[in-house]
């Protein structure tokens, strides 16, 4: 039996002390016959009892929190998210009087820091003092429970005097070179408001119009703006010609004017925050188009509309947020010591981003599973009757700690784009040139995985990790090349071990980004001309089988070139003679920089605790080393479907895995984890959406 799969096995009970495995009652038990994935369900008759995993895949339920210490949460603030670990739950503390990395006096301070300071003038007798606790206490506090606010606002008038301190607070902001280069409109009337509705009311549908399906149904259930909400509404300007063509430190960077006017607009937020007014930032305008509409100045630049009024409350949490749209990113992601990468926040070593994401993957977790066992049972259908999308919905509950799961969606597929040295054994008949074609072909749409991106919702996410050529920037094209392509494996290692990591690391990154955005499913794609050869070699290192069973005709090739391919891996694994035991050796060695960042994305996934769904052959070539660098990143993998690579069956009967589609697709680009999308959303939605026995008063047998 594969290893991973037998994770679902049958067992007494959920929760309590771990059941042994029913051996005679596989339900959705992956069994590979003769090597190869088996095309039919193999179901035994359906279990009465709860499926759960072997103890070694599972997490004890009172081991459900993670077990690195994570700083306690302090009481009324929700916001300040500082490790990955709270990124779905409550914030640390920065400011507690105990903390010796929080000193409260400036000799403290000075102790504490630990660079040299050359050059420092001698300083005599104190710093100028600090605020004491509850005025410092009260900056802080506006700053966490200012909220961009749309809903719940109350038409009661804003007393002049009110609305006269929020704009002395505005015009008091840092501007370049003093030069103050704002100005406020203060709209009243309705006739204003109204034409300004319209305008924002334009653009909310053409940006709706260009929305994934999945993030598009989200976004209709959003308020974006309260104009006609609230009494007054503010236009703020910035004029990039005050202070005249010498102001101070606008020369080299004209942005400056602008960036001061957003100053001017935080000031009046925290300050109209303070007297409880609460502050909406519309963007939804062309902005020439205010312009003209509201007839100012044509050489004014439009900073921020803002809706203003007092209201009911003020949520503990931003509004997208509560409403599922993103997730807040933690401090200790974008805190960086000296170098950028070099992640630390104050006071702490800095931390190694792939240590970090390893350190952070759990396994299932036991009461999450057991309920969503308990609860198949409970639904109004034969106990087994969805046979594998069970497994599926359990792995989900379990992944998540919730159950039901949330429904994976909105959805992102990464397509990681590289070039491969080895290309040059004529590999395959496609010129190199065709991978940075196809990004451009992804990028407008044009391919395959744009089409059923479309049909089931999900965003194309594109990733130049290591294209040969050099790519234009492009909307939707994330730029994270490590090189140019990999060296030839037959003649030299592919990557560095450095840029192996590297390369990890831009996909660990895609998927924080992609899960902080919002989406709750991760799909691996990507493409690489020559990049079939890479993942026939991975699979064959990491299987043990020979490359000439795990060699496949990739983009479709001949015998010759197939036999020319297979002494090309053979030749590469006897140069190298990568040891298992190192993935990331042999990754450097014979890997591609898209196998090396989707390695990230799977295991990036699965420390966020977010189901990755993967595609074909460099998938499973990639999750083989994966796993091998961390076995529950299994936890997360879903494999989306068998392609007809040889290798990738190889691969999935390693891997413990069973693909969720088989229809002899080989192509990538993420098209077959596309097509198995609407399974797993499927499975999720069941448990949230079917009855229970009880409930729909339907007979139990
Ligand atoms: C037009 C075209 C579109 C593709 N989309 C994905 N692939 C797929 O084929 C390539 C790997 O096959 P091999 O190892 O044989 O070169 C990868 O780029 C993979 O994504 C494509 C290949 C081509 C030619
Ligand atoms: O199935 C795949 O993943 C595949 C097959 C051929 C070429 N590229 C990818």
């Amino acid at each position: 039996m594969p290893e991973a799969q037998a994770r679902f096995v049958a067992a007494d009970a959920p929760a309590g002390p771990l059941p042994q495995p029913h051996a005679d009652q596989p339900l959705g038990q992956f069994v590979p016959v003769e090597g190869s994935v088996p095309t039919t369900p193999h179901l035994a008759p359906a279990p009465a009892q709860a499926l759960t995993l072997p103890p070694e895949a599972l997490e004890a339920p009172e081991a459900a929190e993670p077990v690195a210490a994570v700083p306690t949460p302090r009481e009324g603030d929700p916001e300040l998210v500082q490790h990955a670990e709270d990124l779905d739950t409550r914030a640390a503390d920065q400011e507690d009087p105990q903390d010796p990395q929080n000193p409260q006096d400036p000799q403290d301070q000075e102790e504490m820091s630990t660079a040299p300071v050359e050059d420092v003038r001698q300083s005599t007798g104190p710093a100028a003092p600090a605020y004491d606790d509850a005025e410092r206490e009260a900056v802080l506090k506006v700053m966490r429970e200012r909220r961009d606010i749309r809903n719940g606002f109350r038409s009661d008038p804003i007393p002049h005097e009110v609305l006269l301190r929020v704009l002395e607070a505005a015009h008091t902001a840092p501007s370049v070179g003093h030069s103050q280069p704002w100005d406020f409109v203060v709209i009243r009337s309705a006739e204003t408001r109204g034409s300004m509705h319209e305008l924002a009311m334009r653009q909310r549908d053409a940006y709706a119009k260009s929305l994934p399906k999945g993030r598009a149904k989200q976004f209709k259930e959003l308020k974006i703006e309260a104009i006609l909400d609230t009494p007054v509404n503010i236009v703020v300007t910035a004029d990039p010609t005050r202070g005249g063509r010498h102001t101070l430190g606008r020369h080299t960077q004209p942005q400056m004017a602008p960036y001061s006017a957003a100053l001017a607009v935080e000031n009046l937020w925290l300050a109209a925050r303070a007297e409880g007014l609460g502050v909406g930032w519309v963007s939804f305008f062309d902005e020439r188009e205010m312009v003209r509409a509201l007839g100012l100045p044509e050489h004014l630049e439009v900073i921020a509309y803002l809706c203003v009024g007092y209201v009911d409350e003020f949520p503990d949490e931003p509004e997208l947020m509560q409403a599922g749209w993103s997730k807040r990113r933690p401090l200790s992601w974008v805190v960086h010591e000296e170098t950028y990468g070099r992640r630390a926040l104050p006071g702490e070593e800095p931390h190694d981003l792939l240590g970090e994401t390893v350190a952070q993957i759990r396994p299932l977790d036991a009461k999450a599973l057991g309920e969503a066992w308990e609860r198949q049972k409970r639904m109004t259908k034969p106990a087994g009757a969805l046979g594998m999308l069970e497994i599926i919905s359990a792995q989900l509950s379990g992944l998540s700690r919730q159950c039901p799961p949330p429904i994976p969606e909105p959805a992102a597929v990464a397509i990681f784009a590289g070039d491969h040295g080895v290309h040059a054994q004529g590999v395959t008949p496609w010129p190199q040139e065709v991978t940075a074609q196809m990004v451009a072909n992804f990028l407008g749409g044009g391919a395959v995985c744009n089409a059923f991106a479309a049909q089931v919702g999900a965003e194309v996410c594109v990733v130049d990790v290591g294209v040969a050529a050099d790519l234009p920037a492009t909307p939707g094209l994330l730029p994270r090349k490590v090189r140019a392509g990999t060296s030839d494996m037959t003649t030299g290692s592919a990557m560095t071990r450095e840029e192996a990591k590297q390369a990890i690391e831009v996909g660990i990154e895609t998927a924080r980004d992609l899960v902080a955005a919002g989406n709750k499913a991760l799909l691996t794609g990507e493409m690489g001309i020559a990049n079939t050869t890479a993942s026939a070699a991975l699979i064959s290192v990491f299987t043990d089988a020979d490359p000439a069973e795990v060699t496949g005709r990739g983009t479709g090739i001949n015998d010759e070139t197939l036999a020319r391919k297979t002494e090309v891996v053979r030749r590469a694994l006897e140069l190298h003679q990568p040891d298992p035991a190192d993935p990331i050796g042999v990754l450097a060695a014979i890997g591609g920089f898209e196998h090396a960042a989707i390695v990230g994305l799977l295991l990036g996934g699965a420390s966020l605790r977010t189901p990755v769904i993967l595609d074909g052959v460099s998938a499973g070539a990639a999750a083989l080393v994966a796993r091998a660098i961390a076995p529950e990143v299994l936890a997360a993998c879903i494999a989306g479907h068998r392609s007809a690579e040889p290798g990738h069956v190889a691969a999935l009967n390693k891997l413990g895995l069973r693909p969720l589609v088989d229809l002899d697709l080989r192509l990538g680009e993420g098209t077959g984890a596309l097509l198995a999308l609407p399974l797993v959303q499927s499975t999720a939605r069941a448990m949230h959406e079917v009855a229970t026995f009880d409930s729909a008063g339907v007979t139990e047998k």
